[in-house]
């Protein structure tokens, strides 16, 4: 762990062990911290706070700069550890980590642009300025599946803002957090600015739930520990930013351009292996096209190469355990049971113990099924068919989730008025990956609150005053 910028041990000295998931053997283990450990996280960057907070934007830029040059010379090592306890592609580890980066280097330079305001008061001897201030200490408690674009996705801001941040990353993957945090103090980021402590996730949670120094928790995750968060955080009525699961439609419409819709989907569907919240969950094609699509898509998939990340050529590397294998199992089942038809993979492949899972796509998809209804996180592909636009918006919009959406079409009238239908705060319109440091990621409805990325970003770690002045 990091704790004020020096690498320590916990104090009941037990360990939690990380495994490869491509291999199944123990690579490393880390510090099983807890309420102990959580607490002088929080004593560190509320010390820190106070320089932290009152440099100039342009101080804060400089260090957070440095700390991006330090990851771009290092991204082989780190991908290297991220790919050998995650088990995404190295290519994969390689792309987040430049798209990690790209966090740090925006808002570097967005920290620059937090204006406040004027505003024309109704009283003529009065004046009001609004200030824009950071909000204090920062937790993050951050998923496996993005060991590192989910903490620079929030510490990134926090720090551009002047806040100094706790980050719990998830038990899986705490290797390239450590990395990223050791980087940070090379880069010259003041001890306490960043703290990461490795451990129990409910006694370090509860613990910074309820210490009121703790000003803001962000979180991504499921949306069950999402709404329990929720919970904790009203204790001490902290700010939250919460990016939960998703159920994401993929939406094909006749005059799509079906070649690039298959690209799309490949890489919506199984990118690390299906375990990304805006994976594309379920597919809507419409019926005039259906055979054609399913033909390219079952081609594609046959195509991509399962095996361990560090594989030169591999496509798609393990699933993160064997629960995630049982859910991509059940879900098949059930569609099975319902009528579905598996047109491509269906089952575990077994290869050096690891947790690996076909791509599968199955046709004939009904709304009844569990991989209809549910996430799935997994490289599973349902495919059901449509006849109109109001139906597919109808069943797309039919959840609870409402994370990311995807339309293909190439009729523009049609495209706007889709995605300004589509109740989710992400819509990929002929674009199946449209994560980016610049825009605001995240989700309606049971999928979230707030924003990652772009200047709504920054907004997240602020605090609004207004100055009321009498001349
Ligand atoms: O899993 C959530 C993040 C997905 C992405 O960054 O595209």
């Amino acid at each position: 762990m990091h704790i004020n910028g020096e690498s320590v041990d916990c104090e009941s000295k037990e360990l939690i062990k990380v495994i490869n998931p491509a291999t199944n053997q123990v690579i490393a283990a880390v510090p099983k911290g807890g309420k102990a450990e959580a607490e002088k996280a929080v004593d560190a960057a509320y010390t820190a706070f106070k320089e932290w907070s009152v440099k100039t934007a342009e101080e804060r830029a400089k260090l957070l700069m440095k700390w991006f040059y330090l990851i771009e010379e290092n991204i082989e090592e780190i991908a290297r550890i991220m790919t050998r306890e995650q088990g995404k592609p190295l290519k994969e580890a390689i792309g987040e980590l430049n798209n990690a980066n790209s966090y740090i280097s925006w808002y570097a330079e967005e920290g620059k642009r937090i204006y406040g305001e004027t505003i024309p008061s109704s009283h003529p001897n009065k004046r009001i300025l609004v200030l824009k201030q950071p909000v204090g200490v920062v937790a993050a408690i951050t998923p496996w599946n993005f060991p590192a674009a989910m903490i620079t996705r929030k510490v990134a801001p926090a720090l551009a803002a002047g806040c100094t941040a706790v980050i719990k990353p998830a038990s899986q993957t705490p290797l390239t957090a450590i990395k990223l945090v050791e980087l940070a103090h090379l880069a010259g980021i003041p001890k306490g600015v960043l703290n990461v402590v490795t451990g129990d996730a409910r006694a370090i949670g509860d613990t910074w739930l309820q210490d009121d120094r703790v000003r803001k928790l962000t979180f991504t995750g499921s949306t069950e520990i999402g709404k329990q968060l929720m919970k904790g955080a009203a204790e001490t009525v902290k700010k939250i930013s919460l990016e939960l699961g998703g159920h994401a439609p993929f939406i094909v419409m006749d005059d799509a351009d079906i070649d690039k819709a298959v690209e799309g989907v490949i890489g919506s569907k199984f990118r690390n292996a299906g375990q990304t919240c805006i994976c594309t969950n379920r597919i809507y094609v419409h019926e005039s096209i259906e055979a054609v699509f399913n033909e390219k898509f079952s081609q594609a998939a046959k195509q991509l190469r399962i095996g361990n990340g560090l594989d030169q050529g591999t496509d798609v590397g393990p699933m993160i355990d064997l629960h995630a294998i049982d859910k991509v199992k059940e879900h098949i089942d059930d569609a099975i049971s319902k009528g579905g038809e598996v047109l491509q993979g269906g089952s575990r492949v077994n290869l050096a113990d690891g947790y690996y899972f076909e791509p599968t796509i199955i046709s004939n998809a009904g709304d009844d099924m569990l991989c209809m209804t549910e996430e799935t996180f997994g490289p599973l592909a349902p495919v059901a068919t449509f006849n109109t636009e109001e139906e597919v918006i109808e069943r797309a919009n039919n959840s609870k989730y409402g994370l990311a959406a995807y339309v293909y079409t190439q009729n523009l009238s049609r495209a706007i008025r889709i995605s300004e239908k589509l109740e989710y705060g992400i819509v990929g319109l002929n674009d199946g990956l449209p994560t980016v440091a610049q825009a605001p990621f995240g989700g309606m409805k049971e999928s979230g609150l707030g924003r990652e990325g772009g200047h709504y970003g920054i907004d997240e770690y602020l605090e609004v005053k207004y100055v009321s002045i009498s001349i």
